[in-house]
């Protein structure tokens, strides 16, 4: 599998002088083109930090991240943020939508600063993509008439608009009900066939029981990984429990 992106001994701390602590120590990750893995850990142990240090979307103090061969570190940051508009997709718990705004042009505007798409591509494929994530009828819907699971799956197109090679999400069934996050959890998988690669954080076993591959953090190190893919896709028991057996061993 060809590598897609990677971060090698990460350091991250947060505050300064006394109150200064180390959130991640030097942490290795990489993640394979069209991979699905997801992250796990005790509350406070870095699982955001990482996934916004792998994401360029925070600064880290050492180590290097690399995506698709490219150091971060050497992009200026004009630079890195259109690499993260273009080949990277975020969704997050909430999906923060302007109001003033309807869910179509919701989705399709963090893309109009790029000049290169014009406006009716944009719309035609926002449309497609509200199509497929199943809220093809909602396009004019005021997002302050939307369920959350609908707001998420919106949240999910704007993600999916600059046709990214990984989507990152911070913890996005984590204000869904069991059903919704059930069916966001099914969209995922939808798009990793697609090819897509996911990066998940996630407090749950049934969610992370859904992807190829759980990394466990425990203060700011991987401390356990756990490959999924040697069970077939039919017995979900049997992923949960061999996750929550690792999440009991490092006392989540
Ligand atoms: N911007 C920040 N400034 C200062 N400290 C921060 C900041 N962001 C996170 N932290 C601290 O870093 C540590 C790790 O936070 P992080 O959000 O990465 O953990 P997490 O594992 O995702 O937690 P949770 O599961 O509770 O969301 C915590 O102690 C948190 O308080």
């Amino acid at each position: 599998m060809k590598q897609l992106l990677s971060g090698q001994n990460i350091i991250k701390s947060y505050g300064v002088g006394e109150e200064k602590h180390r959130v991640l120590n030097g942490v290795s990750v990489t993640i394979g083109s069209g991979e699905f893995v997801s992250i796990m850990g005790p509350s406070g142990s870095g699982k955001s930090t990482l996934l916004y240090a792998l994401s360029g979307m925070d600064g880290i103090d050492g180590g290097e991240v690399s995506f698709e061969g490219r150091k971060l570190s050497g992009l200026s940051d004009d630079a890195l943020s259109d690499l993260r508009r273009s080949r990277m997709g975020f969704v997050f718990q909430q999906p923060a939508l302007l109001k003033n705004l309807n869910l179509l042009d919701n989705i399709m505007l963090p893309q109009m600063r790029d000049r290169r798409r014009n406006v009716r591509q944009l719309n035609q494929k926002a449309r497609d993509l509200m199509e497929q994530m199943g809220i093809g009828n909602l396009a004019e819907r005021d997002i302050t008439q939307a369920s959350g699971g609908q707001l998420q799956r919106a949240g999910i197109c704007r993600a999916l608009m600059s046709e990214p090679e990984i989507v990152f999400g911070d913890e996005p069934t984590g204000a869904l009900n069991t059903k919704t996050a059930k069916e966001i959890m099914e969209l995922f998988t939808k798009i990793n066939r697609d090819g897509i690669a996911i990066l998940l954080v996630t407090h749950d076993p049934n969610i992370a029981a859904r992807t190829e591959r759980v990394l466990f953090l425990c203060d700011g190190e991987i401390v356990d990984e756990c490959r999924l893919s040697k069970f077939t896709k039919w017995d979900f028991d049997n992923r949960v429990g061999e996750i929550t057996k690792r999440m009991q061993k490092i006392g989540i």
